[in-house]
């Protein structure tokens, strides 16, 4: 795929988001995710200051020795933990290629504390990690909340529809946070494209809010070209995960990214993504199916997809593949 710098990803101010300009923006946001999958967005609400304390904190985490940083190894059962890709032996299939901390937090509790082993995986070191993650997280949650209402509503659906779809039965969704640190490799500008993140579209993730820091390094696939993403301050990057196309039923669109590395730069980004529960049953809405347009996809558990993604291994658009009908039955 070539790479096309000329065209540039929607941004979205969404200071009107509460008053009389919700429809307006509703209908921006929707249109971004159908052409696009992804929009960057500017007055969401998340503050500064706790965007500002997560990534020092994050930064300070990633500083910290290898031997330190590996007492929170990844866990494969969960995927919670540190994962180093150069220290390969507990990122099994899901191998990527930057250094990354992630864990899962339950909805109704913000405060991770899900069990022993959980604990175990959030790191400590430096003191200021869990505090700040815990603030960052609750604020990034709110935000995650209202882009789906203000997308359902402008699908012409109740305000909670897409949440509602997304527990598929089994309960509120989960939150997971991931933040990264992409490490500078001294290789061509061409053989960096996609070493940092190979394409992939957001196989366990509804929506997912990325934030960064002022290096670039996402790029989008539209219409057969890579296109680079802009850094814009204080921005998100948010973008539709498989689920969200599944439950929309293709009206959304999950779009493959991928990010690359520099060669002297060391880039930071973190997302927060809302998960289904292993038992949910993810299919199109009722409401978004009809004679023109009948059921893309079948209803598949979270459960599968992520036995898909385990199996079949990270990258691709393997995973929203597995969810399409092969025969599209007559209405
Ligand atoms: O770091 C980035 O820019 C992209 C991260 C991403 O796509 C992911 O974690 O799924
Ligand atoms: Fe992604």
């Amino acid at each position: 795929m070539a790479c096309d710098n000329s065209r540039k990803l929607p941004l979205i101010d969404l200071s009107g988001l509460e008053g009389p300009e919700r429809g307006r923006i509703g209908k921006q946001i929707l249109e971004a995710c159908e052409t696009w999958g992804f929009f960057q967005c500017i007055n969401h609400g998340v503050d500064k200051s706790t965007q500002n304390a997560v990534r020092e904190a994050c930064l300070e985490f990633f500083k910290l020795s290898l031997e330190e940083k590996r007492k929170w190894t990844t866990s494969l059962a969960t995927f919670e933990g540190y994962s180093n890709p150069k220290h390969k032996e507990n990122t099994g299939k899901l191998a990527k290629t930057q250094e990354g901390v992630q864990f899962l937090f339950n909805l109704r509790d913000p405060n991770p504390v899900v069990n022993e082993d959980h604990e175990r995986l959030y790191p400590s070191n430096p003191p200021t990690y869990k505090p700040a993650v815990r603030a960052y997280f609750k604020e990034s949650i709110a935000l995650e909340k209202k882009l789906l209402a203000v997308l359902s509503e402008a699908l012409g659906l109740e305000a909670d529809a897409l949440m509602k779809g997304l527990e598929g039965g089994a309960g509120e969704a989960k939150f997971a946070f991931r933040s990264s640190l992409y490490i500078p490799e001294s290789r061509t500008e061409d053989e960096l494209a996609g070493i940092g993140l190979p394409p992939h579209t957001d196989t366990p993730s509804m929506l997912t809010l990325l934030f960064s820091d002022d290096v670039p390094g996402l790029e989008i696939e539209k219409d057969n070209e890579w296109v680079k993403v802009d850094h814009v301050p204080d921005s998100y990057i948010v973008n539709v995960g498989d689920p969200l196309e599944v439950l929309t039923n293709g009206r959304l669109k999950s779009v493959e990214h991928r990010a690359y590395a520099h060669t002297t730069k060391e880039r930071f980004s973190c997302i927060v993504i809302t998960i289904a529960q292993e038992e949910a049953k993810l299919g199109p809405l009722p409401q978004l199916i009809d004679a023109a347009r009948p059921a893309l996809y079948e209803t598949r558990t979270m459960a599968e997809f992520m036995a898909r993604l385990t199996t079949v291994g990270y990258g691709g658009k393997s995973t929203i593949n597995f969810a399409k009908r092969t025969a599209v039955p007559v209405a």
